[in-house]
């Protein structure tokens, strides 16, 4: 596993301006959302979109719930993520203060869905954010809001000194 001072050193690099349709880099090898080598992961791949972000992702068995539908955490991990990728356009590391999730529809497992998601405001610290996960029909399944807080580079080592 990574250890957290080259991780931190990455993560400094990755927050530049990244190309419209380009895949953003995964926060990081092992992140539950979008890393790459977690095993137990959501592998979310994501591209900019404007000034927010876009992923076509597809819940497996892994992440079911009810029998063929997804876990809702799971959907609100993969949110919550996706989320984290804004901070990229942002450019400051920021943590979750607070996720809700409006689940309008089942989520079901092998369904590509598109997620969407953007910046509605931001003060001081504060980001205030929203996503929104489609079907291929363009029928909303699940809308989310989020309130991030900007954090220092010591909000990650604290605890690891
Ligand atoms: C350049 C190098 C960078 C290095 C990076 C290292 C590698 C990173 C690797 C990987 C990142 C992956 C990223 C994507 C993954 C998805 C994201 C997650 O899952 S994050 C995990 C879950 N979240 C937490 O663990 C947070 C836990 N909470 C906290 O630590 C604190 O509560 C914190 C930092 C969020 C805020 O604490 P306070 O003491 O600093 O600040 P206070 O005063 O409490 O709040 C700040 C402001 O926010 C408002 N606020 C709080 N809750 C609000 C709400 N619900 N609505 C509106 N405002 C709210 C408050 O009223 C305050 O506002 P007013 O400054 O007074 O104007």
């Amino acid at each position: 596993m990574t250890d957290l001072k080259s991780m931190l050193a990455t993560w400094a690099e990755k927050f530049r301006p990244h190309a419209e349709g380009v895949d953003l880099p995964p926060h990081h090898e092992q992140c539950l959302g979008c890393g790459p080598d977690n095993p137990h992961g959501h592998h979310l791949q994501v591209r900019r979109y404007g000034d927010g972000v876009v992923a076509e992702h597809t819940f497996d068995n892994r992440h079911v719930g009810a029998p063929g539908i997804a876990h809702g955490g799971a959907v609100a991990t993969v949110i919550d993520d996706l989320y984290g990728f804004l901070l990229y356009l942002v450019g400051a590391p920021a943590v979750t203060r607070q996720l809700t999730v409006d689940y309008r529809a089942p989520v079901m497992i092998g369904t590509p869905y598109r997620m969407e998601a953007g910046v509605t405001n931001q003060e001081g610290r504060k980001l205030f954010l929203a996503a929104s996960l489609t079907d291929r029909d363009g029928f909303l399944v699940a809308t989310s809001t989020a309130v991030f807080v900007t954090v220092g580079v010591d909000h990650f080592t604290r605890g690891t000194q």
